[in-house]
């Protein structure tokens, strides 16, 4: 045995700093394979169907990966991109603006992606971050409510990995932000340039991704959180509640999920004589299938069919300057005590406290 070679990474340096951010995966390919195995892999997380295993898995493998991988594969080729799946897309373009925000603010750290579902696996992305000498990660879920299927589930795939890896970096979990002064003041300036841009609907409505209604019984706080969102965009646009509607999207299966339902709701409005209607997706960071098929196309059409007349989607929070800055200044929140400022930009952050103090000191 030899005690020669330099371990995975150093031990004598000031420790290195890497960001996870996770976001939920995407097929490889908008294709009836790609999409099985896609399926298999999500719908086959315990936290996301959480019925008893073996029944699931009898149905899973016998009947809905057999029907549901080619009627889905068709949905995503309607919103793929020439670089692939929007999700992915966007996903690569938030880390990389993530690290250089960060990077401003004087923080000396690496930012990667991972994805729960497909490629790039979060194992592989904590062996890469160790490889480069990480070793204190903070990962940063793409979910701003909290929910098991999503943030616990990312939580999960990360202890896997620990259970197989001795040298273990410190590790820090941002769980929620669904109440941030910033992910809401992105939001709302997101709606508030929409408006200005596109004009005003009679209504916002703002559509969640849904969940079986049971999780929120069995103590699940993503329902809370998402009602919670919705009123303080609502309070920061200074709407009145007649004038937003939060909803829930996306059903799976025949149980019953969080209510009110989008689509439905968005009929019904449009029967009751509403004409003009804005929709925003506040819990999707980034624009997916989810998004761009199901609201922009299915339920545009929907709310058409039934009688409505201007149906305008406000894009997700994506690559926007300000969705960003909550980020970054979420991450660096959560990275206090872990001293990650390069020594001229501490230095200049100790001037500027002392300037700040003479200042105050004069007055
Ligand atoms: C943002 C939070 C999400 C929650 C909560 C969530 C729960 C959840 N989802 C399914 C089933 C499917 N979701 C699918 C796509 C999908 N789901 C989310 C986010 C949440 N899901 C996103 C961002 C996406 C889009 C991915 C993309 O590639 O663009 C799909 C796949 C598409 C399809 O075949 O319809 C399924 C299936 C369940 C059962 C669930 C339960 C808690
Ligand atoms: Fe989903
Ligand atoms: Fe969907």
């Amino acid at each position: 045995m030899s005690f020669q070679s330099e371990p995975a990474f150093s031990h004598g340096s000031a420790p290195k700093i890497g960001v996870l951010f996770c976001n939920l995966g995407t097929p490889e390919a908008a294709t009836a394979p790609a999409l099985r195995r896609y399926l298999a892999q999500f719908l086959g997380d315990p936290r996301v169907v959480e019925i008893p295993r073996l029944v699931w898995l009898a149905i899973l493998h016998g009947i809905i990966l057999r029907v549901r991988p080619a009627k889905s594969a068709a949905k995503y080729a309607s919103v793929w991109t020439p670089e692939g799946s929007p999700l992915k897309v966007w996903t690569e373009k938030q880390a990389k603006l993530l690290q250089g925000q960060l990077g401003q603010r004087g923080h000396h750290l690496v930012v990667r992606y991972a994805m729960r579902y497909g490629q790039p696996a979060i194992a592989a992305q904590l062996d890469a971050l160790r490889a480069e000498g990480v070793t204190r990660v903070l990962v940063l879920p793409a979910y701003p409510q909290y929910s098991a299927a999503t943030t616990a589930s990312v939580v999960d795939d990360v202890a896997r990995w620990a259970l197989k890896t001795r040298h273990l970096p410190e590790l820090r979990f941002i769980n929620r932000y669904h109440d941030d002064p910033a992910y809401i003041a992105a939001l709302a300036e997101s709606v508030r340039s929409h408006w200005q841009r596109e004009g005003r609907g009679d209504k916002l409505l703002m559509s969640f991704h849904g969940m079986p209604a049971r999780t929120l019984a069995l103590g699940d706080p993503y329902h809370c959180e998402c009602l919670k969102t919705g009123r303080l965009l609502a309070e920061a646009l200074g709407l009145g509640k007649e004038q937003y509607l939060v909803t829930f999207q996306s059903r799976f299966g025949k149980a019953k999920w969080l209510e009110p339902y989008t689509e439905p709701s968005l009929i019904q409005l449009a029967r009751q004589g509403l004409k003009s209607v804005d929709v925003i997706c506040p819990g999707f960071s980034a624009d997916c299938l989810e998004t761009l098929e199901e609201i922009a196309q299915e339920a545009q059409q929907a709310f058409k069919n039934a009688g409505g007349q201007r149906f305008s989607y406000i894009p997700c929070l994506n690559d926007s300057p300000a969705g960003m800055r909550a980020l970054a200044e979420l991450a660096e929140r959560h990275l206090q005590g872990w001293p990650s400022k390069t020594p001229s930009a501490a230095a200049e952050l100790q001037q500027q406290r002392q300037r700040a103090l003479d200042a105050g000191a004069s007055r």
